[in-house]
């Protein structure tokens, strides 16, 4: 008797769900984005999987580089696609400049007061004007430099993780590591530590960074972005509220963009290459790990500036050589998940000096 109740009650919720869905569904004016027909309640939960951005970008190979998920009763739209990234993030900007609420943001940045959780509003661009002038501009960066100078511990999770990852590669790719050691060795010499001064001529090594950038973005889905209103995109419906997911991580593997895409090979940012003109500042949406438009992380030039010193500084200073006899091409290059985007398998090098001690003498 309790079986048979159940079962009804279960496939009445089911019809009610589906009729429901299907009415609020047919009230748009426009299709919503294609995508993997949701569970009821629960959405599209259950294909997420454990590593998120690499499902989300397996799908989009199925339903599109513009695609509409639901994750519980929250409509999800995910752009995978440098075209598509740019119409969420230049030409509608301002519709998706504010940010999704979720509960780490209000109890641990005091209400949605902080600088990257607050609401598109007057708090929020007084936040970004005191960090434009006062923190990260060109200005005060370079009026901080001597603060930050060698200061590894300063780096952020994103920064550290970037780099980590560049070692990593670096390691796989031995004749890349000796050209970049070899423009240090030409720039720096071997007498003194690489300073922020000598990054602009180390041509070599912003194209590496540029490369980890686009294969390994430390926040890969970037930061959620919310429609304040509804909109059409692409011929689609996009519901106010809409969470905006920016797969910046298959963005910069497409195929469709970038020649051998998995492949790590610097020398498409050089002049010569495939991409000479391709930064990562924001403006060229086939690879954009600080995200663009308006929120557009705050931290950008520190970031950057941070991860090619940290880089050269550890190359120039040190060889590495992997414990146990593992040889490079075995490292295990696997992802893991989480806040940003680690190594599954956290790098273990011993570093040999390459310099000599008076260079380390402070
Ligand atoms: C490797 C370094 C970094 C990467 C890859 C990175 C990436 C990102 C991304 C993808 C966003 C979201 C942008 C969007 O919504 O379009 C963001 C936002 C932000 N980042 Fe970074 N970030 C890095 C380093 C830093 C550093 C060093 C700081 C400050 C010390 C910083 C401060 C911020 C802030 C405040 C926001 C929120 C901006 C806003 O909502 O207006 N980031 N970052």
């Amino acid at each position: 008797m309790t079986l048979t109740l159940i079962l009804y009650t279960s496939i009445f919720g089911f019809l009610l769900y589906s009729l429901l869905n299907h009415l609020l569904l047919r009230r748009y004016p426009k299709p919503l984005p294609p995508g993997p027909k949701p569970w009821p309640i629960i959405g599209n939960l259950p294909n997420m999987g454990q590593k998120p951005h690499q499902s989300i970008a397996a799908m989009a190979r199925v339903y599109g580089p513009l695609m509409h998920l639901k994750m519980g009763f929250v409509h999800v739209v995910v752009a995978a696609s440098a075209g598509v990234a740019e119409q969420f993030l230049k030409v509608h900007d301002a519709k998706f400049s504010s940010r999704p609420p979720n509960s780490g943001a209000k109890y641990l940045a005091y209400n949605y007061q902080d600088l990257v959780f607050a609401p598109y509003g007057p708090r929020w661009r007084m936040l970004r004007k005191i960090c434009a002038v006062h923190l990260f501009s060109a200005k005060a960066l370079d009026e901080f430099r001597h603060v930050r100078q060698n200061l590894f511990s300063a780096g952020t999770d994103t920064s550290s993780s970037t780099v980590e990852w560049a070692i990593a590669e670096l390691l796989r790719h031995p004749e890349i590591l000796a050209r970049a050691q070899e423009e240090l060795d030409l720039v720096v010499g071997k007498d003194r530590l690489v300073a922020e001064a000598d990054l602009p001529q180390l041509t070599f090594l912003q194209a590496i960074i540029k490369e980890i950038f686009r294969l390994h973005p430390s926040t890969p889905l970037s930061l959620p972005r919310m429609a304040s209103e509804n909109c059409e995109i692409n011929g689609y419906f996009i519901p106010k509220g809409s969470t905006l997911l920016v797969n910046v991580w298959a963005i910069a593997r497409d195929p469709n963009v970038w020649a051998d895409p998995l492949e790590f090979r610097p020398e498409r940012f050089l002049p010569g290459g495939e991409k000479p003109n391709v930064d990562v500042r924001g403006n060229d949406f086939e690879v954009i790990p600080f995200g663009a438009g308006r929120r557009i992380c705050a931290g950008l030039s520190l970031g950057l500036r941070m991860v090619q010193l940290m880089t050269a500084t550890l190359i120039h200073a040190f060889d590495f050589e992997l414990p146990n006899g593992i040889s490079a091409r075995e490292l295990d290059m696997e992802e893991g998940y989480g806040l940003t985007l680690q190594r599954a398998a956290p790098l273990v090098v011993h570093p040999r000096r390459r310099l000599g001690p008076h260079v380390f003498k402070f």
